[in-house]
């Protein structure tokens, strides 16, 4: 019987790199897209790890167990952090990952490859009824590329050049992704530490 790991996300993209970063583990992913019925969280926290703890510790006292959430987001140094904790609902509230990508790109015209600098943020929190929560980091640093390229990943991932495989991370394979992506990183953090929360 595998062991399973509820993660606190209805983002699809999300899942498949969960599902990807838990399977060395052999463990199975569940996320609230199995349980429609439960109602978004409002995430009203003023930093990435007040939001993961709010979705994470909603879901494990509605469950009465151990519940992953992960808060993430794309941090632009020329636009003093944005889209930061807002990059979901950059450009608006229906969540179009296509409309944020070319509004970053627009508050980016005429701004130098150099000055382009930005990193990838996740946290990802762990909540226990009865426990203290646990948070894991990962960050990647890159570049807001000058125009969209790639296929693969989510969100900002096709305006994310990651300058030290020279492509951008919708170009990245899924196993390319998860070896150098905020969420990977944060995934080996959790990993390294899976004694407090296993
Ligand atoms: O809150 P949940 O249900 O997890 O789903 P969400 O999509 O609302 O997730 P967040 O609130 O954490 O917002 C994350 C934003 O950052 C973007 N993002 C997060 N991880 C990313 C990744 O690996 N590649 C590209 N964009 C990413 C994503 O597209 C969203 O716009
Ligand atoms: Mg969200």
């Amino acid at each position: 019987m595998k062991r399973e790991v509820v993660i606190a996300t209805k983002n699809a993209g999300k899942v498949k790199d969960f599902q990807q970063l838990f399977a060395p583990l052999g463990w199975e992913v569940r996320s609230l897209l199995d349980f429609p019925e439960i109602p978004e969280i409002i995430e009203d926290g003023h930093s990435f790890r007040e939001n993961a703890a709010k979705k994470a510790e909603a879901i494990a006292a509605a469950f009465g167990k151990t519940v992953l959430a992960d808060d993430s987001g794309l941090v632009v140094d020329a636009l003093d952090g944005r889209p930061g904790i807002y990059s979901a609902r950059y450009a608006g509230p229906d969540k179009d990952d296509q409309a944020n990508n070319e509004k970053v790109l627009a508050e980016l015209q005429g701004v130098p490859q150099e000055e382009r600098t930005a990193r990838f943020v996740c946290v990802i929190a762990v909540a226990s009824p009865n426990k203290v929560t646990r948070y894991y980091e990962g960050f990647c640093e890159g570049e807001i590329a000058l125009r969209p390229s790639g296929e693969n990943g989510f969100g900002y991932d096709p305006i994310f050049y990651v300058p030290e495989l020279k492509k951008t991370m919708a170009e990245l394979s899924p196993q390319e992704k998860n070896r150098v992506s905020h969420r990977a990183e944060a995934m080996k953090q959790l990993t390294a530490n899976r004694s407090d929360w296993e």
